[in-house]
């Protein structure tokens, strides 16, 4: 029985010693990992200033070590971890912070608590959530976690700030609410009861006393004719766990170096020959709140165990899978890390394409150019402006100079045309354009998508970069081509439909009118408005027609190139640099590094806690 109280009460010191030693000392510095400190049991000591608090400690731990003083003495919690030793061994005690060194001399402990409260706060008299941890080693003592807390006050003394009682009670009470939290409310019995603030607060977190204990000091110190029976027997405060009284040093005691044991043997004798408190001596003394203590946690640790389990090995998913997400170091040779970098091109270029073949969203604005802008950019092409009735006169009328033209006016046909032709260029390299926009954003999308680039701002920058340079160069060649779709519109024109065109001035135009009214007609309003109506709808031909070439064109040199040859591309920049500068595209982000490290570290916490609690399950 004993030998399972003490492995489990010892699993649970060693992992609260490994969380601290791993930063983890719960809620505190907001770096959302997983917690695992909040799951362990622990006992925590609280009342008001000079409510005896050291005194109950030191009793329980059976050595006098805490500093004293008047104000506040204790301004960060103290993490007491009792050992229980072999009979016949020196007792001693070891901070973590000083972990090589074993303090015989237990005036020296207390001098090192207030120097390292102190380092932390310096000399004012502030406080501070980060812990010291101590542990005892002593045949004499339960394996016990003890917690002591800077004692509640009302006022602040000179020297502190005003908010002093309010940040001390919500520091206490971040200790107290958490559920596995066992708490020692101590209350001097020359105080009532009512106006106690440990019971108050103890209250105000554990409204049902399951996990409050009950301490009364100073019973010594009760007016003549009073006593505590109606506290200690639950009468005044009911607590789910009996009341404790105790008898410890008095100011006197201390003065005249009073040693614990002999302080012990007092106390049980004050209980023993106590007509009051007599039938309850068996129940009294630091000795028995000792083992109450021990006892209790010992079930209640028990109990956890399952839960700890459970919150260990999802705690351990979590972190493998936030390291998974932040990715695991990259090896330092120049092999690895171009196999690395390179691996990244490919999943970048993966996450790409599936942007361009529908897997992902934003490849269908592509077709969204062809299928909207540029046919909308078409149809505004201002033609009516320049196939205007006084413009084709204007035209015409220059290119066959002073002979007026015999059969159709060929050149003026051809000067209209060209002279349209050239409004194509301007939906043509504007469809490259916006294609080639929104090609860059997809690389920039797919970028950010690419998870394992997350990590490598310097790459990601890097092939940003060559990504964008070799959209420039399918840019060019998208312009070259459209452009040269519409030279060639003008190079040759379509005979065809010239043939086609109804030849009204040999027909005769309409039945009846006669020849010379025909030639006269030529030169009249009618004769330049058909020429404008047949440009028109030549012009409207070949705008069909380029509405279908010029996207033909752009996909096939700037979609299908950045499918097929965008790798390519990233791995020919890739390659030209040398093994220095491959490292340096493998930087890293520093504040991600720092978090990669916390992630590791925590993990080794819980696999080495899972460790334990397998060890002593095994045990059981
Ligand atoms: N006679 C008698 N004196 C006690 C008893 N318990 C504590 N004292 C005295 O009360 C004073 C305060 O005790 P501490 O143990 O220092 O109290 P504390 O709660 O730790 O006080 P702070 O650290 O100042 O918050 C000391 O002079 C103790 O000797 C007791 O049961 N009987």
């Amino acid at each position: 029985m004993t030998a399972t109280m003490e492995t489990l009460i010892g699993l649970v010191n060693r992992i609260q010693r490994a969380c601290t030693v791993l930063g983890d000392y719960g809620g505190e510095g907001g770096t959302s990992l997983p917690t695992l400190w909040e799951a362990l049991p622990s006992v925590v000591v609280v009342g008001g200033q000079s409510s005896g608090k050291s005194s109950v400690l030191e009793s329980i731990v059976g050595r006098d070590f805490l500093p004293r003083g008047s104000g506040i003495v204790t301004r960060r919690p103290l993490v007491l971890q009792l050992h229980k030793t072999e009979p016949g061994g020196q007792d001693y005690a070891e901070f973590l912070h000083l972990p090589k060194k074993k303090f015989t001399d237990f005036a020296l402990v207390r001098n090192e608590i207030q120097e390292e409260t102190d380092r932390m706060t310096g000399k004012t008299k502030q406080i501070s959530p980060v812990p010291i941890h101590l542990s005892i080693y002593s045949s004499n003592v339960v394996n016990l976690t003890l917690i002591d807390l800077p004692g509640l006050t009302k006022v602040a003394v000179e020297g502190q700030p005003e908010s002093i009682a309010a940040d001390i009670e919500n520091m206490v009470r971040s200790y107290v609410e958490k559920p596995n939290c066992i708490i020692l409310a101590i209350t001097p019995a020359n105080q009532d009861i009512a106006t106690s603030d440990s019971i108050k607060l103890a209250r105000e977190v554990d409204p049902t006393g399951e996990r409050t204990f009950g301490v009364l000091t100073k019973l010594d110190l009760m007016d003549k004719g009073t006593n505590a029976i109606e506290v200690l027997e639950g009468k005044s405060y009911r607590l789910q766990h009996p009341w404790v009284g105790l008898v410890n040093r008095s100011q006197a005691d201390i003065n005249r170096n009073v040693d614990m044991i002999a302080a012990r043997r007092k106390e049980r004798e004050f209980f023993a020959t106590s007509p009051d408190y007599g039938h309850l001596a068996s129940k009294m003394g630091s000795e028995y709140l000792a083992k109450l203590l021990s006892k209790h946690l010992e079930s209640v640790i028990r109990a956890q165990i399952p839960g700890m389990t459970s919150l260990i090995n999802k705690a351990i998913d979590e972190l493998e899978m936030e390291l998974d997400h932040l990715g695991r170091p990259v090896g330092i040779d120049a092999g690895a890390q171009l196999y690395t970098i390179l691996e990244l091109c490919r999943a970048f270029d993966r996450i790409f394409k599936e942007h361009l073949d529908g897997g992902r969203p934003g490849g269908a604005r592509i077709y969204g150019v062809f299928d909207n802008q540029l046919p909308a950019a078409l149809a505004k092409l201002p033609f009516d402006g320049h196939l205007s009735f006084q413009n084709v006169r204007k035209v015409v009328s220059e290119a066959d100079g002073y002979q007026p033209h015999l059969v159709a006016p060929e050149q003026g046909y051809r000067r209209l045309i060209d002279s349209s032709l050239n409004y194509f260029r301007g939906p043509a390299e504007a469809s490259v354009d916006a294609v080639h926009f929104l090609l860059k954003e997809l690389v920039r999308r797919s970028i950010s998508e690419t998870q394992e680039l997350s990590r490598f701002p310097a790459l990601r920058a890097e092939i940003t970069a060559a990504a964008n340079a070799a959209l420039e160069g399918f840019r060019e060649d998208g312009k070259k081509t459209t452009l040269r779709l519409v030279d060639m519109e003008s190079s040759y024109l379509t005979v065809d439909f010239f043939r086609r065109l109804p030849q009204e001035w040999e027909k005769g135009g309409n039945p009846g009118v006669n020849a010379a009214s025909a030639a006269a007609d030529r030169y009249s309003e009618g004769h330049y408005r058909r020429i404008a109506s047949n440009v028109v709808s030549y012009i409207g031909m070949v705008s069909q027609t380029l509405g279908n070439t010029i996207p033909k064109a752009v996909v096939y040199c700037q979609v299908r190139e950045a499918k097929q040859a965008l790798l390519d591309h990233l791995y020919i920049q890739v390659g030209k640099k040398q093994a220095k500068e491959l490292a340096e595209l493998l930087d890293e982000d520093p504040a991600l590094m720092e978090r990669r490290q916390q992630c590791i570290r925590r993990l080794e916490l819980y696999k080495s806690a899972r460790n334990e609690i397998d060890s002593v399950s095994w045990a059981r």
